[in-house]
């Protein structure tokens, strides 16, 4: 039994702390700056204790996380340095950002705190406590990455207690992290930004845009609608390697404005026809950028309850769906569901099941 300190009791944290309160015997102290965020979390059980002073608190916790907003974080990490402590603490983070956090955790002169800085790659757009779930980390990759203090001891212990939230834990260093979290994350998250500026400027001339903005339009700006403070302080902790992505990218789209302008369809069709392989190929088991999952996908008609069919019918076969995507839906047409699942004999029952009810099914292996 461990006395966990979790530090901001947002999404993270909160789904964190209802993670462990539900699956282990640990102590949940909890700290935050807002004091409703703490009454919430009280009051539905996410923690036992509440602490409105951060130095108090770490002096009642053996471990601690670091769940604030990536600036904040950092500031707490120095605070450690001026805490008085009688015994050791093991201290972790779940920063977007994670050179900025180690450099700040290099600096701890205090012996006492082992750091090890952590990255669930799991979350949503939504923010707070109120919207905090036991099962965020469930199948998710959770990056962990050492500093200097650090033993493989403490990254084994860190890893044994955050056991219940089955993440998958692999271990990279801070450059790796920022340079590849910038690529399939960071940076993508500006541009879909700039998409969504780019459609409210025309709308000013097309006032329909909205009623037009289909599939493709919101599955590439969904990211958009995220915590903007949260993703301001991201950016800004790790605008070096976003500020190099940007540049290549403004050249990347002065290459596809002189294909147009000069009319270079075969150049055009390679250049898609390439993103094309790459995009199928990230799909494919063992390849995914986040997570790995087996995948169904079924013919609906967008009728009322055809979702309520196929998921009861999985629901009464016990079979547990892990993501459901409805895709490409319109009105009175069928539409396409995927189905993920977390093994493949999940999968295979489901085709199964669902064949033998009628459907037509595609399976993904
Ligand atoms: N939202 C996401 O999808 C993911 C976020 N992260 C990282 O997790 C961290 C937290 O993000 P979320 O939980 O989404 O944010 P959130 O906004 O839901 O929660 C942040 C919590 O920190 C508290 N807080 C803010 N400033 C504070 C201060 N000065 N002192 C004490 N408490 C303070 C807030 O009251 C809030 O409860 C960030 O560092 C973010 O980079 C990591 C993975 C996914
Ligand atoms: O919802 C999504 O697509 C996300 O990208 C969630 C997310 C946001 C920030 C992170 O550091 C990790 C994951």
């Amino acid at each position: 039994m461990t006395r966990v300190l979790v530090a901001g009791l947002g999404l993270i944290g909160g789904s964190l702390a209802l993670n462990l309160t539900s699956h282990t015997d640990h102590t949940l102290l909890g700290y935050d700056h807002d004091p409703k965020t703490l009454q919430y979390a009280k009051a539905k059980g996410l923690v036992h204790e509440t602490y409105t002073d951060f130095e108090t608190a770490v002096q009642k916790a053996e471990v601690v996380i670091l769940s604030c907003p990536v600036s904040v974080t950092c500031q707490l990490i120095e605070d450690l340095n001026t805490i008085t402590l009688t015994k050791d603490v093991l201290v972790t983070d779940v920063s977007s950002v994670k050179q900025s956090v180690l450099k700040q955790a290099e600096q701890l002169t205090n012996p006492q705190v082992h750091f090890v800085g952590g990255h669930p790659m799991a979350g949503s757009h939504k923010r707070g406590v109120e919207a905090a779930k036991e099962h965020l980390f469930e199948n998710a990759i959770y990056v962990l990455t050492k500093t200097k203090s650090v033993t493989e001891t403490d990254v084994l212990r860190l890893e044994e207690l955050l056991a219940s939230t089955k993440a998958k834990f692999i271990e990279l260093d801070g450059e790796e992290h920022d340079e590849m979290t910038s690529v399939i994350s960071h940076f993508p998250h500006l541009i879909a930004s700039s998409l969504v500026h780019q459609a409210e400027k025309w709308q000013e001339k097309h006032p329909t845009i909205p009623t037009l903005a289909a599939g493709g339009f919101r599955d590439i700006t969904r990211i958009a609608s995220s915590n903007p403070q949260m993703w301001q302080d991201i950016l800004f902790q790790n605008k070096t390697v976003i500020k190099r992505l940007l540049k290549d990218w403004i050249e990347e789209m002065k290459q596809l404005y002189h294909m147009l302008d000069s009319d270079e369809s075969d150049a055009m069709h390679s250049y898609l026809d390439q993103a094309k392989k790459y995009r199928d190929g990230l799909d494919r088991k063992g390849r995914g950028a986040l997570m790995s999952f087996y995948d169904v996908y079924v013919d609906i008609f967008d009728q009322p309850g055809a979702l309520k069919k196929v998921v009861t019918l999985l629901a009464e076969a016990e079979i547990s769906i892990k993501n459901i995507e409805i895709l490409e839906v319109r009105e009175g047409i069928t539409g396409v569901l995927r189905l993920s699942f977390v093994s493949k004999d999940d999968q295979l029952m489901s085709h199964r099941l669902l064949i033998q009810h009628g459907y037509e099914t595609m399976l993904e292996d």
